[in-house]
């Protein structure tokens, strides 16, 4: 075996993360580790890759046994950690950025034209059109993460832990990463994968190990693994339902925008949401999707068009006004969206709240900590207590409190930017029951999403962006044909 890791044991201020936890895999393996948010995949993760170590256990690499001290070390051995918040330079180009190592290795002397042409020959190769002369902060997020997905593939490493490697990636940019992995695997590599998609796990992966509340559940093939059993190594759950059955959208228009346009970026857009319905916006990345929301929301000033609220104009001057009219918004980005990582569970789910007393808006702030107990409880948030600062919760249940704020404001209408990106299956199911509760009563969802089997199992319509503007609608019975419309 390439790696093992043994009885591996890990405690943060006492409480028990991993409980005798044993990992192992083989050459030229894709290895998925699932589990639910908070069931350690991360912390495991962390130790092999030397972050921190454990408080017992043994790792064995190459036949050797091993504790690196950090990354760095982990990666000079040939253990190779690709960040989602990718840590590329971003006033150096894409190709420096790629040969960084040899760069260093070299002492900086390179030879600058042959490295252009390697990088360039690399993205052709691999069918992805991106100028390796562009500089790194002008990329979108997931151009970025492919850049550091090449400078994996061209450095000399065994190992690859990628975390939701495909979570931000276009369905064009999925197909190229894919051909990345496999091509890796091909060679002779291996690559450990943090997934919460079933679908990737049952696709791309050979073996799975599966870890509930720290401790191993499961490792096995993936040939002849069904997705329900899947899901049931992940949750415990055997009868886990994803998708509620859906509620009956209403006559009544609640949200109204006609041939609203803004800057290039959106085009004369008209569209309705009715009471009770939960529309779904998709469409590919740079569509347009996020900025029709941010629009709508007044975080973004329309060029043109109308907003109607129940029939009735509305002008937004600006977020703030968009709340104070029953608008709730859920950004697809948490880090930049107001979690308060220094404050704890409680207070971040009732930031809102908060906002409202300091305009002096008399709030009974008893009955708020009961609302935020019951929601936690709702969610299935995994922690220590409603005060625990929210950096010490997984990235899932950071992103849970986030989507908890929004749908415990009260807002008549939410907005939500792929709400459950990173989101593990059992919360998921727990905020479509939210979602499609919010529905029957009457309020309005329109939820942006690059997940088709999402919004087939959640929506009751669905629009397509492209290139800004709305190029298709479709009623329910066409939403599992959603992709052909992409
Ligand atoms: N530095 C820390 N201090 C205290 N608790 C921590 C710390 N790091 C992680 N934890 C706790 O350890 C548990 C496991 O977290 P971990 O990040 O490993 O989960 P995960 O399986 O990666 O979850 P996700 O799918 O949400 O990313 C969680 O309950 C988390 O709150």
């Amino acid at each position: 075996m390439l790696l093992t890791m043994n009885n591996i044991n890990k405690s943060f201020v006492g409480n028990p993360v991993l409980k005798n936890v044993a990992f192992e895999l083989a050459d030229a393996e894709i290895h998925a580790l699932v589990g639910l948010n908070g069931a350690g995949k991360s912390t495991l993760i962390n130790i092999l890759s030397g972050v921190f170590p454990a408080d017992s256990g043994t790792i064995t690499f190459g036949g050797r046994q091993v504790q690196f001290k950090s990354p760095r070390e982990a990666l000079a051995e040939g253990i190779f950690t690709v960040y989602q918040a990718t840590n590329l330079l971003p006033d150096l180009t894409v190709a420096e950025n790629i040969f960084l190592n040899d760069m260093q290795k070299r002492g900086g002397l390179i030879h600058y034209k042959k490295m252009y042409a390697d990088a360039r020959a690399q993205f052709e190769k691999m069918g992805y059109a991106l100028d390796a002369a562009r500089k790194v902060r002008d990329l979108s997020t997931s151009e970025r993460y492919m850049v550091s997905t090449a400078r994996a593939y061209l450095s000399d490493a065994r190992v690859f832990i990628m975390d939701e490697p495909m979570i931000n990636l276009a369905a064009a940019e999925k197909e190229i990463f894919v051909r990345f992995m496999k091509e890796m695997r091909a060679q002779g590599r291996s690559i450990i994968y943090i997934t919460h998609n079933i679908g990737e796990v049952l696709s791309l992966c050979d073996r799975v190990t599966a870890l509930r509340d720290g401790k191993n559940v499961a490792v096995c093939s993936t040939k002849g693994l069904s997705a329900g059993r899947l899901s049931y190594l992940i949750s415990g759950n055997e009868s886990l339902r994803l998708y509620p059955p859906k509620a009956a959208r209403q006559d009544k228009i609640l949200l109204e925008t006609s041939h609203l346009s803004m800057g290039s970026v959106l085009h004369d857009i008209s569209l309705r949401l009715y009471a009770g319905e939960i529309l779904g916006i998709t469409g590919l990345t740079g569509s347009g999707r996020t900025a029709l929301i941010k629009t709508i929301f007044g975080e973004f000033e329309m060029d043109s068009g109308r907003l109607k609220l129940r029939g009735e104009e509305l002008e937004l001057k600006n977020a703030t006004d968009a709340v104070n009219h029953g608008f709730g918004y859920v950004n697809e980005n948490r880090m930049d969206a107001g979690l308060f990582l220094d404050m704890g569970v409680a207070a971040n789910l009732t930031i809102s709240a908060l906002e409202d007393i300091r305009r002096g808006i008399f709030l009974d702030l008893r009955q708020e900590m009961e609302e935020v107990v019951d929601q936690s409880i709702e969610l299935n948030l995994k922690m220590d207590s409603l005060h625990q600062e929210i950096r010490f919760l997984s990235g899932g249940n950071q992103q849970k409190v986030m989507v908890g704020r929004s749908l415990i404001s009260n807002a008549s209408i939410l907005l939500l930017d792929e709400p459950t990106k990173g989101i593990d299956i059992v919360s998921r199911s727990e905020i479509y029951i939210v979602m499609n509760e919010l529905a029957a009563d009457g309020k309005g969802i329109i939820l942006v999403s690059s997940d088709m089997d999402e919004i087939a199992g959640l929506c009751d319509r669905a629009l397509v962006m492209r290139n800004g503007r709305l190029v298709a609608e479709l009623p329910e019975e066409e939403l599992p044909r959603l992709t052909e419309y992409m």
